[in-house]
């Protein structure tokens, strides 16, 4: 397993997605709003995927997928249910580009984790495709112990740090604040709201 997990910014990004079924709606939807423009070859599309193309930045080019069509992009996604097409793309691919190998993993260069979302909270769930079953199991594990105030909460830490960081406190008196924040966790709102008022009058 050569994988690390790294968090990434795709808002500049050129994205291909060759295939147009279930599993290519999926990565879809994950970098839907999160990339520069999705094109998506494909001679046919799920309903979901077809919605998805009325956005400016998502184009659907309703062919089989061709070599000259795997340039300038940035990362490809592979998921077509041809296992020779497939190989064709990783064949042809240009060697920087990166890529997502949906039918067999260890052949990409990134794999998409499952992740549980809480705001600015995330945590990705790898097994290296050992078992996206258990990927599953443990993300529901995870959905029991972050509730969906934890949202709430994470901004909460995210504003007070922010405020902290710039401010003229001792090194030792940030530590404490961000810490204490952490062992005592407030997620009431109007507590929140206190508390940043308390800090502001501090500082
Ligand atoms: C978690 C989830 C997220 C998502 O896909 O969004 C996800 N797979 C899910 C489900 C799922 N996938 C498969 C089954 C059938 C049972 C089985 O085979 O076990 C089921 C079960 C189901 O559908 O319930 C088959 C499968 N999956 C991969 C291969 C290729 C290989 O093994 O190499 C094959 C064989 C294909 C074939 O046979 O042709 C590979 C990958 N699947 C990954 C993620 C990445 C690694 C995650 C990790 O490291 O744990 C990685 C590397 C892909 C990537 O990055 O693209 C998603 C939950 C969806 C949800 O929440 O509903
Ligand atoms: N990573 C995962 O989580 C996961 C899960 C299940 C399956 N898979 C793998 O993902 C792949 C796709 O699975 P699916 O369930 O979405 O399949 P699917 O049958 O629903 O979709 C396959 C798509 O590929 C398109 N296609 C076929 N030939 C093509 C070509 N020459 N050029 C462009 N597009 C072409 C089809 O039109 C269709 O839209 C399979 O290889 C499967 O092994 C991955």
């Amino acid at each position: 397993m050569n994988k690390i997990p790294l968090m990434v910014d795709l808002s500049n990004k050129n994205i291909l997605i060759i295939g147009g079924g279930t599993v290519a709606e999926r990565r879809a939807r994950r970098i839907y709003n999160k990339c520069k423009t999705i094109t998506i070859i494909s001679p046919a599309i799920t309903d979901g995927m077809k919605a998805l193309t009325e956005a400016s930045h998502v184009t659907w080019l309703n062919q089989k997928v061709m070599p000259t069509d795997l340039l300038k992009k940035d990362m490809i996604i592979i998921a077509t249910n041809d296992p020779v097409i497939n190989q064709m793309v990783l064949n042809s691919a240009p060697d920087h580009t990166w890529i997502n190998a949906t039918h067999a993993a260890e052949k990409g260069q990134i794999d998409f984790p499952l992740t549980l979302e809480r705001g600015k909270l995330q945590i990705a769930i790898s097994t290296g495709a050992a078992s996206p079953i258990l990927a599953k199991k443990i993300k529901n594990e995870l959905d029991q112990s972050y509730p969906e105030d934890y949202a709430n909460y994470v901004e909460f830490l995210f504003n007070v740090r922010k405020l902290v960081k710039q401010s003229w406190l001792q090194k030792e008196q940030k530590q404490e604040i961000l810490s204490s924040l952490v062992e005592n966790p407030i997620f009431d709102a109007e507590q929140q709201a206190d508390f940043l008022v308390k800090l502001k009058e501090q500082m």
